[in-house]
């Protein structure tokens, strides 16, 4: 099958990515992932200055004989702002798309972070975590949807161009609605990511009767097969309510099975988190192959001729 894909106004060999956080924090990681098969790639979320983030253990992958799942408490380490416009401005573009992917601690840092992304005028693309922190004792922006509206309003007239957002997984069909209500007042929002993990579960330990993971009492983002369903529900409630924004599908792709799942629910690019973190790079291969083939059995030449074209009963 023919996996180009057009991504907002740019050809795109093909429609898979890694997810913001993996596989993404340094060059070397960068680098491989521009070496690899992916269509395109992001980096790691930042903040104006490098953080170390939380202290260790805090990834866990949950596996039997084969990984299921992982939990993560990293708290945001990264190399900070700068380092990930410099890589932005040595990036080879016609290679694949890079986008950069924007965590500030406040409202003035992401907008500083966003001036300068503006003024280096790089073909970057913007992905905001709208995870990100919000004051304290108010939830995360992308829950708080006061914030999330102030957010985009700022961004909006800040950036003045297209760009991103990654969504937190909602649950409840009011959320879905105020969301994307919220979302299509924005034109520039050309694009959502969902989902980001799902907040704060707590994966045990039996044996030793332990949490497995060190921060926030063992408290987590959970990733992998455990959010599969929760992903397709949120990239097809968007799908559906901002009919002039692409959607890019995250969460539980380890095959091309997932996939194919994520863009017949209405995704145009997709990203791999876990089992990124777990296979490495080559995974890119894998799974544009296993597509490509499920395609083929199908009989679909491109995915464009099913992309949204979820059947309901
Ligand atoms: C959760 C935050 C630390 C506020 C943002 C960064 C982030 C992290 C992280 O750096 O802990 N992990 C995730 O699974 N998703 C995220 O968006």
């Amino acid at each position: 099958a023919d996996l180009t894909t057009q991504f907002l106004d740019l050809p795109v060999k093909n429609p898979v990515m890694n997810a913001a956080g993996v596989w993404c924090s340094v060059a070397s990681q960068l680098e491989a992932l521009a070496e690899s098969a992916a269509g395109a790639m992001v980096t790691k979320s930042c903040t104006l200055q490098p953080r170390d983030g939380n202290p260790e253990p805090r990834y866990r992958v949950l596996d039997g004989d084969k990984p299921f799942g992982s939990i993560n408490s990293m708290g945001l380490p990264n190399e900070g702002f700068a380092y990930y416009l410099r890589y932005a401005q040595r990036h080879d573009y016609e290679e694949k798309p890079l986008f950069v992917s924007l965590s500030g601690l406040t409202l003035d840092d992401n907008l500083t972070m966003i001036d300068s992304l503006k003024d280096a005028v790089t073909p970057a693309i913007l992905e905001v975590n709208l995870s990100c922190p919000n004051v304290p004792g108010k939830s995360q922006i992308g829950y708080d949807f006061e914030s999330m509206d102030t957010l985009l309003a700022e961004v909006s007239s800040g950036y003045q161009r297209p760009f991103g957002v990654k969504l937190p997984p909602y649950f409840d069909m009011a959320h879905f609605d105020e969301a994307a209500e919220i979302l299509n007042r924005y034109p520039l929002v050309a694009f959502v990511t969902c989902i980001n993990s799902i907040g704060n579960a707590l994966v045990i330990d039996l044996a030793s009767e332990t949490t497995l993971i060190k921060p926030k009492d063992g408290f987590g983002g959970l990733g992998g097969d455990y959010v599969l369903p929760t992903a397709l529900a949120n990239v097809n409630a968007f799908y559906r309510r901002c009919p002039n924004k692409t959607i890019i599908g995250c969460g539980g792709i380890k095959s091309g099975r997932e996939a194919f799942m994520h863009i017949l629910a209405g995704a145009t690019l997709v990203q791999i988190g876990t089992s990124l973190y777990e296979e490495g790079p080559g995974i890119f291969q894998r799974v544009l192959d296993e597509l490509s083939a499920i395609m083929d059995e199908k009989g679909y030449a491109t995915t464009e001729e099913f992309r949204g074209k979820l059947k309901t009963l």
